[in-house]
């Protein structure tokens, strides 16, 4: 069970409200599939397309499957005028060289990966238009021998996404070897792609229209349908229900960051597009 820093476990805190979390009383907080008809999620775009197309919503048709994984290099300290070049064990050099092929394998897919049974023409296709690859945190500690550094590498495509980290760790360990140090991959998180329901995708794609006109007396135009590729709680809700997501646009497509910000404008169009996606239901 969790702390937060005050020292109070998170079953702590629930049991001074009264509640306390044994096993069986989680089970029975648990819907049965069969009581639910579908989770829709309103949430933040968190990336820049309506706000490059002018509109304040969007459907989302899917969530990117993630994979987080842990990369440590580790060299021989070696004293920065003494050891000459060719005789140097440098892990930053090395692990600079690993986060530049992570980007040109994932900017160009189609010509670092090999074709065989696991990875075809329509794999590296699908990941055309959702892979995203990037490194997070990068650490020298404890000393300049050993560095560790993130990477979180996102597609709609799963079987395209491994296929991604299978080549990274294959040539990973590949330029290690040719800079005599020592890498290790550790997978530190795994979550499969989410495709939303297209019934779902469709009248929450019309009521963001019904609302827009409703609002503004005009055509909105065509409303767009995008990727997440932002991880959502309609990811976990997948596993019990149909989902739908409908997105709102943000400044910059800025999020995690107190520069992140909506109109109250949109805010309230989201709100007049659910009640238009009730209102189809009724
Ligand atoms: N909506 C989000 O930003 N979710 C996660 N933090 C993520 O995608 O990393």
């Amino acid at each position: 069970m969790c702390k937060f820093f005050s020292g109070v476990t998170v079953q702590g805190a629930l049991r001074a409200s009264s509640i306390e979390t044994t096993e069986e009383n989680l089970l029975q907080l648990k819907y049965e599939p069969k009581s639910v008809w579908g989770y829709v999620e309103v949430h933040i775009e968190q990336g820049p397309v309506l706000e490059n197309v002018g509109l304040p919503l969007g459907s989302v048709k899917g969530i990117a499957g993630q994979t987080r994984l842990k990369v440590t290099v580790k060299g021989t300290q070696g004293h920065a005028g003494t050891v000459p070049m060719n005789m140097r064990q440098d892990p930053m050099v090395a692990a600079a060289e690993l986060i530049v092929f992570l980007e040109s394998l994932c900017k160009q897919p189609d010509y670092y990966l090999s074709y065989d049974g696991q990875c075809t023409s329509s794999t590296v296709e699908s990941l055309a238009g959702s892979l995203v690859c990037t490194v997070g945190e990068i650490s020298t500690w404890p000393s300049a021998s050993n560095v560790t550094f993130t990477v979180d590498v996102r597609a709609m495509d799963d079987s395209g996404r491994e296929a991604i980290i299978y080549e990274f760790s294959n040539r990973l360990y590949h330029m290690c070897d040719r800079r005599s140090v020592f890498c290790n991959v550790e997978r530190k998180h795994d979550a499969n792609a989410v495709v939303c329901d297209p019934g779902l995708s469709t009248q929450l794609k019309s009521a963001s229209y019904t609302a827009l006109k409703r609002i503004t007396g005009e055509d909105p135009g065509d409303i767009p349908v995008l990727m997440s590729g932002a991880g959502h709680d309609a990811m976990a809700m997948s596993h019990l229900t149909k989902v739908g997501m409908l997105f709102v646009r943000c400044r910059g497509g800025i999020s995690h960051s107190p520069a992140e910000h909506v109109l109250d404008d949109d805010v309230w169009a989201a709100g007049m597009a659910v009640l238009a996606f009730f209102e189809t239901l009724l």
